[in-house]
């Protein structure tokens, strides 16, 4: 198996970080620290980032990472940095073999804040770049829905391994989806899922609590014979995708089900197991590019799972012009199967807007 090494420590890096966001996200307030309604932040998506920078960079020192936060803030605050150090302090996986793959704890605070600045690449078209958002969906995750702790290696630009972590995700890859679906603030049994890619390899799932290699499941898309019958997710802010084409899209299509809404990469993961059909995901400002990390190992997945995506276009989307999806607009994920049929509706909904 081509990658192996790269998956390995990509899942035992997002485990790692998916326990520490659980402790934040159990917590009463959440860790939130910025005010700013637009684009929330949480201690725990510094911890997060740290933990999973320190993974790579013990495991690959040459990779380039392009990480969604900065040292920035910790560096002038001290009772935050304090409150990220505890966090990074406590995750730890149980098996201390699986620790010594990712370098163990983060020995100073110093190199908590060196993992967490070495986000800062600018992505491109040559070697080796990860991308990582350490608390995708954090308006979900605030709210006490869904979130994912996701990471992926492109390759020369091309998303080569994806793994996505979702402590809020049913085990279970056959659970029924809808949009309350695991949101609720309980760590209950059952719940916390690891998936994993890699490109011309396939997808898997996993407990997320559990070793994180045993357990794997080959995961695929559904069958979808009769497009009428699929099930559609969006996201929940009206802001990231607009509900109103998306629902225009579904009864142009003979869809009658409603669609389920849940945050974050959740929702390439949940069709990359059957758990739903299409992803639909359509600009509702005409300046706001796609950031790489929000994408790149949700592509992965739905890919390797007999998916196909790209923007709303139909353009493939591609993460090696920097950090953002500047040449797309919107994401499209379908099984290969109805994707033509899909993107020929997206098309003319969009065209009757132009
Ligand atoms: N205007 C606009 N349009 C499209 N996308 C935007 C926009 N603003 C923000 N974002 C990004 O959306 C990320 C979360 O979106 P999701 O679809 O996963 O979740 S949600 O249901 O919309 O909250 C979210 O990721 P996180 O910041 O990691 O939560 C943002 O990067
Ligand atoms: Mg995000």
């Amino acid at each position: 198996m081509t990658y192996e090494k790269e998956l390995e420590v990509a899942l035992l890096a997002v485990q790692r970080a998916s326990i520490l966001t659980k402790t934040v996200y159990s917590s009463h307030s959440k860790g939130t620290l910025s005010k700013s309604d637009s684009s929330p932040v949480t201690i725990g998506d510094f911890g997060a980032q740290a933990l999973i920078i320190a993974s790579i960079k013990h495991a690959f020192p040459e990779d380039e990472v392009v990480g969604e936060e900065d040292a920035d803030d910790l560096r002038k605050n001290e009772d935050e940095r304090k409150l990220v150090w505890d966090l990074v302090q406590a995750a730890k996986l149980d098996d201390s073999s699986a620790e010594d793959k990712i370098g163990g704890p983060i020995k100073s605070v110093d190199d908590m804040l060196t993992a967490l600045d070495s986000g800062r690449s600018n992505g491109g078209r040559q070697g080796r770049i990860w991308a990582l958002d350490p608390i995708d969906g954090t308006k979900g995750f605030l709210r006490g829905g869904q979130y994912a702790v996701c990471l992926a290696l492109m390759v020369d630009g091309v998303p080569t391994v994806g793994v996505i972590g979702c402590p809020n995700l049913p085990i279970d890859d056959q659970a029924p989806l809808d949009s309350s679906i695991g949101a609720d603030a309980d760590d209950k049994e059952g719940k916390g899922v690891l998936f994993g890619a890699v490109k011309g390899e396939g997808a898997t799932s996993r407990p997320l609590s559990k070793g994180a290699l045993q357990q794997s499941k080959k995961i695929s898309m559904k069958a979808v014979p009769d497009v009428r019958q699929a099930t559609f997710c969006e996201s929940v802010e009206a802001g990231h995708s607009s509900h109103g084409d998306n629902a225009a899209i579904a009864s142009k299509l003979g869809i009658t089900k409603s669609s389920v809404r849940m945050d974050s990469q959740a929702k390439y993961a949940s069709i990359a197991r059957g758990a739903g059909d299409i992803y639909l995901r359509l600009p509702v400002s005409k300046s706001y590019e796609e950031k790489i990390w929000d994408h790149a190992a949700g592509v992965v997945l739905v890919q390797e799972a007999g998916g196909e995506v790209t923007d709303a276009w139909g353009k493939p989307l591609d993460f090696g012009i920097g950090r953002t999806l500047k040449e797309n607009k919107g994401v499209v994920a379908a099984p290969k199967d109805v994707f033509p049929q899909v993107i020929e509706v997206v098309k003319e909904v969009l065209g009757v807007k132009q």
